[in-house]
């Protein structure tokens, strides 16, 4: 939806299911991924909060540099696993290493969220959901593997593929792991200013989303 000014969202990010969830709230967007150097800002700190927030705020001003006078909204999603950082594997064997590191574990999956409104005021905030994997055989995750699913994903796994369904169980917000907590991203959007007059439905609080298929996670 636009909001009552008019004005369209830019969504600084390449990740199709953030603009799905957007989508699907009803949300108006322009697409304009960023680029920006994600493990030289995740080095600057100790503090993955910190480091996840920055991370959307990076993508964020990247594009509002060249979009100044809008709403622009940039998002960072890390999975957490024993102090490590996994980000998206590089190589399959990459990604089978994180699938075994991850099986029958519980890891953190933490979504950092950053908004710069027309008058270049940055919001950020984060969600972090607790996800525990179910067990894994090795041809299971071979199969997954190959299918090339892990390859745009935190962590190497999707909790929404639903033919894999990694995730047993989970504690809270279903939308964070997929990429974007909505319920706390349209708070940050609106106390950046930008108006939503629509209900927002929070997946994992609430009712299921038809797109983004609930796997096989139950609350923990
Ligand atoms: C853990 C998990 C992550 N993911 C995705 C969400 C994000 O798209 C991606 C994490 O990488 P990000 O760097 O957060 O995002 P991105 O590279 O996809 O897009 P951009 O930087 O342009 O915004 O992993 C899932 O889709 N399902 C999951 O269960």
């Amino acid at each position: 939806m636009e909001n009552s000014s008019g004005a369209v969202l830019v969504l600084a990010s390449g990740s199709p299911r953030r603009a799905e969830i957007l989508s699907e709230a009803g949300i108006e967007l322009e697409i304009v991924p960023a680029d920006v150097d994600e493990d030289s800002i995740l080095a600057e700190s100790d503090d993955l909060l910190e480091s996840v927030q920055g991370l959307a705020l990076a993508k964020a001003s990247s594009v509002a540099s060249d979009d100044a006078g809008r709403y622009v909204l940039g998002a960072d999603t890390i999975v957490v696993h024993d102090g490590s950082v996994l980000g998206k594997p590089d190589s399959a064997e990459q990604a089978v290493e994180m699938l075994q590191r991850l099986n029958r574990r519980q890891h953190e999956v933490i979504t950092g969220i950053a908004v710069i409104n027309p008058a270049g005021e940055t919001h950020t905030n984060y969600v972090s959901t607790s996800v525990k994997f179910r067990s894994l055989d090795e041809e299971a995750i071979a199969k997954y593997v190959s299918s090339g699913s892990p390859f745009d994903k935190a962590g190497g796994y999707g909790i929404q593929d639903r033919s894999f369904a990694p995730v047993a169980s989970y504690d809270e917000c279903y939308l964070n792991v997929v990429g974007l907590p909505m319920c706390a991203t349209s708070e940050l959007l609106i106390s950046s200013g930008f108006e939503i007059t629509g209900a927002i439905e929070c997946v994992g609080h609430g009712a299921p989303s038809s797109v983004l298929s609930q796997g096989s996670g139950s609350q923990l």
